[in-house]
């Protein structure tokens, strides 16, 4: 899963033009394949996404006895083992650079009677896993970490494991995700609080597939409640597009002059789509054609054209819902006029890589104005002028797929182009990115 580094250069591009469709929703496919995993019978997943992330959670659950077959192009068969069903795994689980595997995987198995062991790349062995290790703890589940709560580590899941009532300290779609699917084999009801609203495709998902859950609020916070050891029930899931994913081309299509660019088929879930509101409020040119719905959750196509931007502050209450969109939005920042101040990103430290220093460090070598505070970036656009590029230097992006694609898209707005130093991590959430920014901009796009 490691690759060895694949330096590529990104340079100014022609306007991007034309129709595209970007891969299926990272976070959906998860849990397309970890809840059909959990069904008895025959799930059938489309629009799948097929990169290196989500591979990860298919070949641990193939590990844990679920049978999972790819049958075409995005097209997936699951035939689950059923609530509690999942097996002892003979070797070792690899999350590879995936926090969402690791974090929900490590949920799932938490309340049945097996042990696994959890291993990631040197970037996921940083990150933090005491969040998901105190609640499954509290459920029963045992663990041995290595240093500070980081994987490589061991589970002993719990069984029968004891149900909580756990309240989010941390805004974590994955934290609340785990305890839900500890939940799914634990006598009677777990309950989730959630103080500030997270993505919330696992609810969603869950109530598809069967699952007894109930959402409600009380004393301004979202309250989860899921009744244990009750049978899901295999379904026919359509992926969306990814949000996330959209974001790196709603920025090019911005940044790039004479553009007009349409991606179709993009999730616009409430708790993901803060990233297109605050784009707008910059001054893009965004609009929403054929709002429907695919697989529950809502989509639109979004038909994007060149605009001018505008620095601005950006209200913290948005970041759960455009978390994975901050390091993009930083290079519209870098671009537009005035000063864009962000703050609340604490979060941004431990993912992939601390994507406010990455950020940081990234735009100012290559020519922008950046300020690295505690819990932010403020950043100082260069009112459309473009940025120098990666003259002598490769850009660093810290095995982190969401800083090599942001630069990328900032080195087409760039003098000289940007060279990142490592282009391979981008097949973790976005295979066929360079292809696809190659199409849209190629002069047949039109
Ligand atoms: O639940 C999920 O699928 C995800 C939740 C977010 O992480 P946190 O829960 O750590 O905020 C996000 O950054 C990640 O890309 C996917
Ligand atoms: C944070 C991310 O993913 P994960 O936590 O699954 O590694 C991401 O995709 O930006």
């Amino acid at each position: 899963m490691q690759n060895s580094p694949s330096p590529q250069t990104f340079r100014p591009a022609s306007p991007l033009r034309g129709s595209i469709a970007v891969p299926g929703d990272k976070s959906i496919s998860h849990r397309a394949l970890i809840l059909g995993a959990c069904a008895v019978g025959e799930t059938r997943v489309s629009g799948l996404l097929e990169g290196e992330d989500v591979l990860a959670t298919a070949a641990a659950l193939r590990s844990m006895g679920a049978d999972i077959e790819r049958t075409g192009d995005g097209e997936w068969r699951i035939h689950g083992v059923g609530v509690g069903g999942l097996l002892q795994p003979d070797a070792a689980i690899d999350c590879g650079n995936s926090g969402t595997s690791a974090r929900l995987l490590m949920g799932l198995v938490a309340s049945h009677g097996i042990t696994a062991s959890f291993t990631g790349d040197a970037s996921l062995s940083k990150r933090p896993m005491g969040r998901v290790i105190e609640p499954l703890s509290r459920m029963g589940a045992g663990f041995t970490s290595s240093p500070g709560g980081r994987m490589p580590l061991m589970l002993e899941g719990a069984d029968p494991a004891v149900p909580i009532s756990y309240r989010l300290p941390v805004a974590s779609a994955q934290v609340k995700s785990a305890v839900l699917l500890a939940g799914l084999n634990t006598p009677g009801i777990t309950t989730v609080i959630e103080p500030v609203p997270t993505r919330d495709h696992s609810e969603r998902m869950l109530r598809g597939f069967g699952a007894q859950i109930e959402v409600g609020e009380e004393d301004g916070a979202r309250v989860i409640r899921l009744t244990g050891q009750v049978d899901l029930q295999p379904q026919v899931l359509t992926v969306p597009g990814d949000p996330s994913s959209a974001a790196f081309f709603m920025v090019a299509a911005t940044l790039v002059e004479s553009s007009d660019l349409t991606i179709r088929n993009v999730g616009m879930n409430p708790t993901r789509a803060g990233f297109v509101g605050v784009l707008r409020d910059m001054g893009a040119s965004i609009e929403e054609v054929d709002a429907r719905e695919v697989g529950g959750e809502p989509v639109a196509d979004l038909r994007v054209r060149h605009a001018p931007l505008t620095g601005i502050e950006i209200d913290p209450a948005l970041a759960p819902s455009m978390i994975d969109e901050f390091p993009v939005l930083f290079v519209a920042a870098a671009l537009a006029q005035g000063t864009t101040i962000t703050r609340g990103l604490e979060e941004l430290r431990v993912k992939e890589s601390d994507r406010l220093a990455t950020m940081a460090a990234a735009l100012t070598s290559i020519g922008a104005r950046v300020e690295e505070n505690e819990n932010g970036l403020t950043v100082h656009g260069t009112g459309g002028e473009p940025l120098r590029g990666s003259a002598n230097a490769r850009v660093k992006t810290h095995l982190d797929h969401r800083i090599a694609m942001s630069m990328a898209v900032a080195g087409l707005a760039s003098r000289d182009g940007v060279e990142i130093d490592d282009a391979s991590p981008i097949a973790t959430s976005f295979p066929g990115f360079e292809s696809l920014l190659e199409q849209a901009s190629s002069p047949e796009a039109a």
